[in-house]
């Protein structure tokens, strides 16, 4: 794992979008694979700011996002098609017919599931994904068990992932508590991984990921065990 700890959150951003950028550069047909949350939002600015600037060019470029919550259709405002649309797709000249996000309101959520899984085989795999960390060390929405999920499936969220997203809704009652996630099998065979995380709830987490033990209790612990991972954080 190379780890880069950030001076300041800014600094982060532009380390990521660097990142994402020279991939971009190196090969203006890649697959990228894209997050939500809070953590990616201004790596996604710097990405569109390099675009304006005319640096980089998402013409040829498709992307598939980690997860959705089942039952948020496209045009909810806490869906994750709307975030992306909103934080980057809109903004750059991104074709919408190469976004790939899961459905969460699917009427058969496990044939979405393995749709999905065999999208992204069909597209060529992942050039480089782009995760978060979730407080309970979860990437996407694979949440602590006893094993590292394989494909991608429903997964249900845990309270401590429902509290944390609850900051998004009205009420905690209003977060959804299933979302289709890529597996860690998914995750792990993206040729290049970048996460990044950041801020005092993500403090444990992170020290957590860099202590050295793999286990399921922290998913993205299995992040050691890829040749190509990059781990930017900061306080
Ligand atoms: N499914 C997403 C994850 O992909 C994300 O990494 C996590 C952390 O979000 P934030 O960056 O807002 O802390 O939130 C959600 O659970």
């Amino acid at each position: 794992m190379n780890v880069i700890k950030a001076k300041s959150v800014e600094e982060l951003n532009k380390k990521a979008a660097v990142m994402i950028a020279g991939q971009m550069l190196e090969k203006p047909d890649s697959v990228l694979g894209f997050a939500t949350g809070s953590s990616p939002l201004g790596t996604y600015a710097e990405l569109i700011r390099l675009y304006q600037e005319g640096t980089i060019d998402f013409s040829q470029v498709t992307t598939f996002n980690l997860d959705e919550y089942v039952g948020l259709g496209k045009d909810h405002s806490q869906s994750y098609h709307y975030f992306m649309k909103e934080n980057l797709f809109s903004k750059v000249n991104i074709k919408e017919e190469n976004t790939h996000i899961p459905s969460g309101v699917a009427a058969d959520a496990t044939a979405e599931c393995r749709r999905y899984e065999e999208a992204i085989g069909a597209a060529g795999g992942v050039d480089l994904q782009l995760l978060g960390l979730g407080r309970n060390g979860h990437i996407g929405f694979n949440e602590p068990d006893s094993i590292f999920g394989k494909e991608t499936s429903v997964v249900k969220l845990t309270e401590s992932t429902i509290e944390a997203n609850t900051r998004f809704f009205d009420s905690s009652a209003e977060v959804p508590k299933e979302a289709i996630s890529m597996g860690i099998g998914t995750i792990m065979k993206a040729r290049k991984i970048l996460l990044i995380a950041y801020g005092a709830d993500k403090k444990e987490a992170i020290e957590k990921l860099l202590s050295g033990e793999v286990s399921p209790q922290m998913p993205a612990s299995i992040l050691q065990l890829h040749p190509q991972t990059t781990i930017i954080y900061a306080d």
